[in-house]
């Protein structure tokens, strides 16, 4: 593609087989919690995927994110502890599916050969970000957009994500040193898979269903289907 002077470029789309290849990506993206082969991800993959992450949209172009790579056993370890207290938490706010939420794995913390974690700077930017004004939570829905980047790069790369936010946020923050103005928006466990889930594991296990595209459309306002 060739960019002009004025730093445009064509906007037409892709090929047929370019466009497969997202829309793939998209539909084959899983959460990943207990598959991960322990073998290291390649730095370049890793950094190509951080690209994917920063290449994000972002309010006002603040980049309110931050990546932290956890590498430290120790640090691995207390953070799979908080986990596990979060989790045995969790657990009691599902009195009827007590057994079938405790059968499910719901993080890779240990086991992952990379652990990150998507931070938000609440500040980044200073006190008036363009965009921002209205709605103070744009800054998360930036980073959570950052967070899918990279999902989605991921799995083109043959590379599983699983999001782990079972979590105290107190505890996360305390672990990983966080500022005050900084919190923790997702917490990932990433690494190489072999075979993922052709559907939500969460589905697959009877947990959940996805729901018919159709009954989420409406047409001018709330509740009403497209005629
Ligand atoms: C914000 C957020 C937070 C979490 C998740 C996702 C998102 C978006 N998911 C993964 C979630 O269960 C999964 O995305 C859905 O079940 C759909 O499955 P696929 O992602 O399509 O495989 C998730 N999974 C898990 O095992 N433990 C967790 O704590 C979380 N937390």
């Amino acid at each position: 593609m060739t960019e002009d002077t004025d730093g445009l470029a064509p906007a037409g789309p892709f090929t047929p087989e370019e466009r497969a290849a997202v829309y793939r990506a998209i539909r084959q993206r899983r959460d990943v919690r207990g598959q991960f082969r322990p073998d290291p991800v390649d730095p370049a993959t890793l950094r190509r995927l951080l690209q994917a992450a920063h290449d994000a949209p972002s309010v006002g172009l603040s980049q309110p994110w931050n990546f932290i790579l956890i590498r430290d056993p120790g640090t691995r370890q207390r953070l799979h502890d908080a986990f596990q207290t979060a989790n045995a938490q969790a657990a009691t706010r599902f009195p009827d599916r007590k057994a079938l939420y405790s059968s499910l794995k719901l993080q890779g913390i240990l086991e992952a050969p990379v652990n990150l974690c998507i931070t938000c700077d609440r500040t980044r930017g200073g006190p008036h970000v363009l965009g921002r004004t209205h709605d103070a939570a744009t800054d998360l829905y930036s980073t959570a957009c950052a967070v899918q980047n990279l999902w989605l790069a991921a799995r083109a790369e043959g590379i599983g994500v699983g999001w782990v936010s079972i979590f105290d946020l107190d505890d996360l923050s305390r672990i990983l040193a966080l500022p005050d103005h900084v919190v923790p928006v997702a917490y990932l466990c990433i690494g190489h898979v072999t075979e993922l889930y052709q559907q939500p594991e969460l589905q697959a296990r009877g947990w959940a269903d996805r729901l018919p595209l159709d009954d989420l459309i409406f047409q001018d306002a709330w509740g009403t289907p497209p005629s």
